[in-house]
Formats: structure tokens, C-alpha cells, sequence
């Protein structure tokens, strides 16, 4: 069982992760991203999808055309955990 984050650590979140917004509704947190076309969008996900194999974590994500949604939470912890911010950071990376 993974630890879900500590309410330190989710006040933290706004200035760790300035691009990430805590979803509504659920304990997630949301990115959505615009490419210039969909083989931009496609590509960004197939790195993504390299990044969370290592990570062994994955995202919840939709793809319309060059738009990319992505959610992140931990299925194993029914929450917000530290393998969140970890990938996000990643992401962020090479977004
Ligand atoms: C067995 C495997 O490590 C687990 O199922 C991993 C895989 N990827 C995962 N991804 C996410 N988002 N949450 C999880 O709890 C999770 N668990």
C-alpha cells in the first residue's frame, strides 16, 4: 500500500507543480496540453507512455486531434501519492 500525500505536502503542490491543477471532485491532479498537430500530440504521448513504464506508474489520459489530457493519481493508494508528483515532474520534463 502506497501512502497518500500529507496535507503539507498537497499545500505544497501549487509551487512544486505550477503547471498541474488539483482536479475537481477527486483527489488527482490535471495537465492538458496543445500540439500543432496530432503526430506533435502522438509523439509526446509515446514518450509519456516510455516515462511511465519506468516509472511503473501511469497516467488516465485523453487525446482529441493535437490536444492531450492527462490526470494522474494512484490507483493503489485511492489518491494523491509521491509516484504522482514523480511522474509529473517527469512529464513536465519533456513536455
Ligand atoms: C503492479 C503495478 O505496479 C501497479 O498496478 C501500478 C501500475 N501503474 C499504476 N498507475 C497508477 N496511476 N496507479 C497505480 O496505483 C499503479 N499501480
Amino acid at each position: 500500500m502506497i501512502a497518500k500525500l500529507t496535507e503539507a505536502e498537497r499545500a505544497a503542490l501549487v509551487d512544486l507543480l505550477p503547471n498541474w491543477i488539483l482536479a475537481k471532485g477527486r483527489d488527482a491532479i490535471e495537465r492538458s496540453f496543445k500540439f500543432r498537430d496530432f503526430s506533435e500530440a502522438f509523439g509526446f504521448m509515446t514518450r509519456v507512455a516510455l516515462l511511465a513504464e519506468k516509472h511503473d506508474h501511469h497516467p488516465e489520459w485523453s487525446n482529441v486531434w493535437n490536444r492531450v489530457s492527462i490526470a494522474l493519481t494512484t490507483h493503489d493508494a485511492g489518491g494523491l501519492s509521491e509516484r504522482d508528483i514523480k511522474l509529473a515532474e517527469a512529464i513536465d520534463l519533456i513536455a
